[in-house]
């Protein structure tokens, strides 16, 4: 690469990036009022998030994700699709797929639930083809009782910022491949912060065909499409 298409690769990621972050974002004016409001699927998303955890808080890999949904809706029509999200936090990514038609089980550990629960109710009510259903999924537990190969069919995985330095990768690479069939297509937004996140992406390539859709180097975030290998692919 020269220095000219490098120099323009730079300013279109800063640009691109900037669109999403702040184009997307509605400060709340009223500030009794603890929400903050996201302009996707063509209205404001208001959404409430708890500093007590983590997983209650709306990470950047989120928006880039919705933004990404948001605009390219006849590549990735969601229409009547089945989705699970793993960690879907304050609901943003769930929230936006449901607006977007889709049929979508959001989950998430339990202490998270009530927040989620309350965004997504409050954002989705009368407002979807579909409206979505809140539960627990914590990666690796109980996976075959609770969402059993027979009756669970997913078109689509979404995750964002799943990945980080936590205990649990490995349980939550079991679940990726517990969830998806040959057909399912995941869809997973990545901020890379250490050493785990590489590591978690080469293991994830042994099992998943991995496809680059974004490129943001200045939020460090990656976003991916993902089909499971075949037997003979591998
Ligand atoms: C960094 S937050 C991202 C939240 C949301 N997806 C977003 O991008 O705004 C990570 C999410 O993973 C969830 N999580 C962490 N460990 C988990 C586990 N073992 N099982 C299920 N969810 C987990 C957290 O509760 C949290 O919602």
């Amino acid at each position: 690469m020269d220095r000219d298409e490098n120099t323009e690769g730079v300013a279109a990621d800063a640009e691109l990036a900037a669109e999403i972050m702040k184009r997307n974002f509605r400060p709340s004016l009223i500030r009794t009022e603890a929400w903050e409001g996201y302009m996707f699927a063509d209205i404001e998303i208001k959404i409430k998030e708890s500093r007590e955890f983590y997983g209650a808080v709306l990470w950047p890999s989120a928006m880039v994700l919705c933004y990404f949904l948001d605009t390219h809706r006849d590549e990735f029509n969601l229409t009547d699709k089945n989705i699970v999200e793993l960690g879907a936090g304050t609901g943003l990514v769930t929230i936006v797929t449901s607006l977007l038609g889709a049929k979508v089980t959001s989950t998430d550990l339990p202490e998270i639930l009530g927040n989620l629960r309350y965004n997504v109710t409050r954002n989705t009510r009368g407002r979807c083809r579909h409206e979505p259903h809140v539960t627990e999924l914590s990666w690796g537990k109980d996976l075959e009782e609770r969402f059993p190969h027979a009756t669970c069919h997913y078109d689509y995985i979404i995750a964002a910022d799943v990945v980080y330095s936590h205990p649990y990768l490995h349980e939550l690479m079991e679940t990726f491949i517990h969830l998806s069939s040959e057909n399912t297509v995941i869809l997973w937004a990545m901020r890379f912060r250490l050493d785990p996140e590489n590591r978690f992406v080469d293991t994830f390539q042994k099992h998943f065909h991995l496809q680059e859709l974004y490129d943001l180097p200045s939020l460090r975030i990656k976003l991916y499409s993902a089909r499971k290998c075949t037997p003979t692919q591998h």
